[in-house]
């Protein structure tokens, strides 16, 4: 009987190491890939690839493809492996113009997706794939005019008022104001009232609902990182898990908040000039009332379309993502920018003089042209989004096998490609000192000797960010 059982155990451990070598030279044959194709790729290790340090969640989305790019100096690109899936980070400008504008149809897609259960998270524009996306990309494109921003701008005004409030009634030495907290809540409250409408008090009061749920989209628990995670890199894993963008808690509050704004509004005869009186426009007539006469040909337009219907969840996932995509990219860029000027008073002295001069010029109310104008603001926010993009990665999915211009390799259908905005924007090739913040970098005459494809706040092509035009509105 003993001996029978030394016998059993004997079995086991050689069945575990052969399982364990059958592994490791799995892996190893899958690490070759790169390799074999003369791409530079940092070190794997078995079976995580070079996705170990995002599992172990000691690095961002962000930081793993600036890992990546500061792996191969000098190269076009860069290829590594999420777990055993090649991926491939561009580096040389000129091929991320192909990836971005110039080859759009073949990297027409993102890589990003979530499950189809969530649906306010998978049926809105920055995940919609193909011509589902196309259509939908047609008929908001019109939403996000500098004239409709310009309408917006009261509302806007409004809520940097009740930030003044705030910052006079929080400014004693004892009560410390927590700046990314107080951006969030300022963000939350001017996206809360251009996209749905309404006063989400987030200055105000502590326990505000529209902050409450800003808050759990963007709070980092250990399960919520790896769901995150999950969406940029394994995002064929979300269906299978069942991972979500938005909760289901979310998802019922942004819901009710929708159509019972939309129901006011439409029994009340209210127009507001925002986001959501554009979305009612959608869903009554298929399409946005033309802004100017070259809008005209939108008219026509059929009602709907068998690629996107403007109902129902479908229409709510959008001003569900202009809440999360415009609270916390603007929260991010208002508080590095605050944190920056508090370390550099030269920068902070020259910014004020300038606000104080367009405040003393326009009595106190400056207009929305006034902010546009206002240079060295432009110059200081831009410094901001180079040295901290708030959405620090681009990537795409190759739709066929791709010839890369000018080079020997092929990128094959189905492979994950990424931009490290991170590691572009403080790459010291393009910008010497990328540690040190300096809005002289975007002085008009600097900006032309900018590389081109080396600054990509918004990303760029047709899928670019479409919400650029806002970023005035949050200043
Ligand atoms: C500082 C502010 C913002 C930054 C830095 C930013 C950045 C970005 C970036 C990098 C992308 C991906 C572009 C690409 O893949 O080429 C993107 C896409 C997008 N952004 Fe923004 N964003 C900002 C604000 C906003 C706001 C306020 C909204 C909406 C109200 C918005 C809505 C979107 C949408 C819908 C997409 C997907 C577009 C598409 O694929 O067709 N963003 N954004």
């Amino acid at each position: 009987m003993e001996a029978l059982t030394d016998y059993a155990i004997w079995e086991i451990v050689l069945l575990l190491v052969s399982v364990l070598v059958t592994i490791y030279l799995y892996y190893v044959s899958k690490f070759s890939y790169w390799k074999s194709r003369g791409v530079v790729t940092p070190k794997p290790v078995p079976v995580f690839g070079n996705f170990l340090m995002g599992m172990l969640q000691k690095q961002s989305p962000g930081q793993i493809v600036q890992r990546v790019y500061n792996a191969g100096p000098g190269e076009p690109y860069v290829g590594f492996y999420i777990f055993g899936r090649p991926a491939i980070v561009i580096r040389d400008p000129s091929i991320i113009k192909h990836v971005l504008v110039k080859d759009f149809n073949i990297f027409a897609d993102r890589h990003v997706s979530t499950s189809k259960n969530d649906t306010l998270g998978s049926q809105n524009l920055f995940m919609l794939h193909g011509e589902p996306w196309k259509y939908l990309r047609v008929k908001l494109s019109p939403t996000f005019t500098s004239g409709r921003m310009k309408k917006m701008f009261p509302m806007v005004a409004v809520c940097a008022r009740q930030l003044v409030d705030y910052l006079l009634d929080h400014s004693g030495e004892k009560d410390p104001v927590e700046v990314k907290e107080t951006t969030a809540k300022y963000a939350t409250d001017v996206i809360s009232s251009c996209a749905f409408g309404i006063e989400s008090n987030s200055l105000k009061d502590p326990n505000a609902e529209f902050r409450e749920f800003g808050r759990k989209v963007f709070n980092f628990t250990r399960y919520r990182t790896l769901e995150v995670l999950g969406i940029f890199f394994v995002p064929s894993l979300m269906s299978f898990i069942n991972g979500s963008f938005f909760t289901r808690k979310t998802t019922k509050f942004l819901r009710k908040v929708f159509w019972d704004t939309i129901s006011y509004r439409e029994k009340n005869r209210i127009t507001r000039e925002d986001f959501l009186d554009l979305l009612i426009q959608l869903k009554n007539k298929g399409h946005v009332d033309s802004e100017e006469k070259e809008d005209e040909n939108v008219l026509n337009e059929e009602k709907s379309s068998s690629l996107f219907e403007f109902k129902g969840d479908n229409l709510v996932a959008q001003p569900a993502l202009f809440f999360t995509a415009g609270f916390e990219t603007n929260a991010t860029t208002l508080s590095f920018t605050l944190y920056e000027l508090a370390l550099q008073p030269h920068i902070q002295k020259r910014l004020r003089a300038e606000i104080a001069e367009i405040m003393d010029k326009s009595n106190g109310t400056p207009t929305y042209e006034d902010v546009f104008g206002m240079k060295y603001l432009g110059m200081v926010v831009s410094e901001t989004l180079r040295k901290y993009p708030p959405l620090p990665l681009l990537d795409r999915i190759c739709l066929q096998d791709y010839k890369v211009p000018e080079r020997n390799l092929i990128i094959e259908k189905n492979t994950p490609v990424y931009i490290a905005l991170l590691g572009l924007h403080r790459d010291p090739e393009y910008y010497p000192d990328p540690e040190l913040y300096d809005p002289e970098r975007f002085t008009e005459e600097n900006k032309r000797l900018q590389k081109p494809y080396t600054y990509l706040p918004f990303g760029d092509g047709p899928h670019n960010c479409i919400g650029d035009v806002l970023i005035h509105l949050f200043l």
